[in-house]
């Protein structure tokens, strides 16, 4: 699919303040500096659409940008930042837990994991939630550039296993994926495509 445009829109720590327009939406979610703002700029070529740094924490709020005058992305807050303040962090819980119980628009999520790591407690946690909750999500596999071919390879393996240890009957959808070189643009992009054009075609209020 080609992005022709992408544009910011509003954000937000109240999710009813969130764009009323019924279009369908793909949110990105995982633990501060994932590389969740960073994808968002590659998915659609733009370097400077959402904040990004080296420093986690920097994505405050929830960030709804418009594309091809169709659909939504949305950028949200990394989860298991252990500097904020707890009080800070269940604010940040409370809205995002928001965000995903109440936002009818919301057609996936994707969860991003780094590819670098085993499997931590508080992915697999977020995502026995999000299946707990009904919410479809994919996994995206993020920095595929740091490791070599075949740790990606073994790494996935070892991901597999471990999420069926943790009770999961089957792996959910997965992307591998690489902001600095691009790699997994297509797929993604391809993968909301279908999804788009299954929910215009179902006309699920859409
Ligand atoms: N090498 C490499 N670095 C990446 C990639 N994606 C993100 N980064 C770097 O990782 C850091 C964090 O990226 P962000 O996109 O800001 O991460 P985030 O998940 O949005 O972080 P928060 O908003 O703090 O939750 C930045 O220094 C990025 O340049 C990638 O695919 N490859
Ligand atoms: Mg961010």
């Amino acid at each position: 699919m080609k992005i022709n445009t992408a544009e910011f829109i509003i954000s937000n720590s109240d999710a009813s303040k969130c764009p009323t327009e019924f279009l369908p939406e793909y949110a990105f979610i995982g633990r501060s500096n994932v590389g969740k703002s960073s994808l968002i700029n590659m998915l659609t070529n733009n370097k400077n659409l959402a904040k990004t740094s080296s420093r986690p924490g920097k994505t405050q709020l929830i960030n709804h940008f418009k594309i091809n005058n169709n659909w939504f992305l949305v950028d949200l807050p990394g989860y298991g930042y252990a500097k904020v303040s707890k009080k800070t962090k269940s604010v940040f819980q409370q809205f995002i837990t928001d965000y995903f119980e109440n936002r009818e628009q919301l057609v996936c999520a994707f969860v991003l994991i780094d590819i670098r790591h085993e499997a931590q407690k508080i992915d697999i946690e977020f995502m026995s939630y999000m299946g707990e909750s009904e919410i479809p999500f994919c996994i995206i596999f993020t920095k595929a550039d740091k490791i070599s071919r075949t740790k990606i390879d073994s790494h996935i393996a070892a991901y597999k296993k471990q999420m069926y240890a943790n009770n999961w009957a089957e792996m959910p959808h997965y992307f591998v994926t690489s902001s600095t070189e691009s790699t997994g643009k297509e797929d993604v992009l391809s993968y909301i495509d279908e999804v788009n054009q299954e929910v215009f075609k179902n006309n699920s209020g859409f």
